[in-house]
């Protein structure tokens, strides 16, 4: 059975996880939703891992349309989420065009980076039928202004700030939200906030579902690796041993453990 929007709740209402992996290209998609991961989500990270930026920021249109149509391909019944890249939303206008290009190339849902200032972006869409999910946290198009890829939500004044967009989100119309990068303590405060299935990387386990970028998870990602990371190939030897191998730590709650998550 193919994954969808209200699955994704269901298994939030029964306190069950999902499993999400980013994925640029058909062979993976296939290999990724046959072992049993709910959600492909084509990364704007692709403008890091496939194209060797430093950042997602130079990151186009036309290369996410490319590579969700491939992943829409191989895919095997997985929910498929798209990135808006950098300032493709920049306007509700904007948005709405560029929506409609990942929808027609095969998304089933669109992410975005920000915060108060999307309320009604996200309206517009979710009015017109683009279900939306909305990353807050660590936002990467954001990496000029942090000064880096900082932990965010530390101290009391941003944690309250993000819980309060979480809410203001939802109640705009967005169906998940993402967090990157907070102290676990607000993950498991935001995810029990909103009636949004909640996605955490570096968020703690306490979220409703967990993603990592493909390479990373693979262990092929070159330098340092971020302390959100785990290397599943290391223990399963094998690609498809080491996608399922996340499915299932994900699903017993066994991923993320506390060497991977951040303190407040
Ligand atoms: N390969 C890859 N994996 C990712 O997870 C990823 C990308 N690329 N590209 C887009 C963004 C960038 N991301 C990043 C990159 C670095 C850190 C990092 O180094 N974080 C520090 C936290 C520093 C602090 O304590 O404030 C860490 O130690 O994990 C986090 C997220 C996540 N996304
Ligand atoms: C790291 C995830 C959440 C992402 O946005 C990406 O892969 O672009
Ligand atoms: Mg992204």
């Amino acid at each position: 059975m193919a994954v969808t929007i209200n699955t994704l709740r269901e298994r939030k209402q029964n306190n069950e996880t999902f499993s999400v992996l980013t994925a640029y290209d058909a062979t993976f998609a296939q290999r990724v939703s046959e072992a049993g991961v709910d959600v492909i989500l084509i990364g704007d990270s692709l403008g890091m891992v496939l194209q060797g930026h430093d950042s997602t920021l130079p990151v186009s249109m036309n290369d996410m349309c490319y590579h969700t149509r491939a992943v829409a391909n191989g895919n095997k019944g997985a929910l498929i989420m798209a990135d808006m890249p950098f300032m493709s939303y920049g306007s509700t206008d904007a948005a709405l065009k560029n929506a409609a290009k990942l929808m027609r190339a095969g998304a089933q849902m669109v992410k975005l980076e920000g915060t108060d200032w999307m309320e009604d972006t996200i309206k517009a869409l979710s009015d017109r039928g683009v279900p939306v999910c909305a990353h807050l946290g660590l936002t990467p198009q954001f990496v000029n202004k942090f000064g880096g890829y900082k932990v965010q939500g530390r101290g009391d004044a941003q944690a309250e700030a993000m819980v309060k967009h979480a809410r203001l989100l939802e109640a705009a119309g967005a169906d998940m939200i993402l967090l990157e990068c907070v102290p676990s303590e607000l993950g498991k405060r935001i995810t029990e906030a909103v009636s949004a299935p909640v996605i955490g990387i570096g968020a703690g386990p306490d979220t409703d579902g967990q993603v990592l970028v493909l390479h990373d998870m693979l262990g092929v990602t070159p330098g340092r690796r971020p302390r959100f990371v785990k290397n599943f190939m290391e223990e399963a030897g094998s690609v498809q041993g080491a996608l399922e191998a996340y499915v299932a730590a994900v699903r017993e709650r066994r991923f993320p453990s506390e060497e991977h998550t951040f303190k407040a």
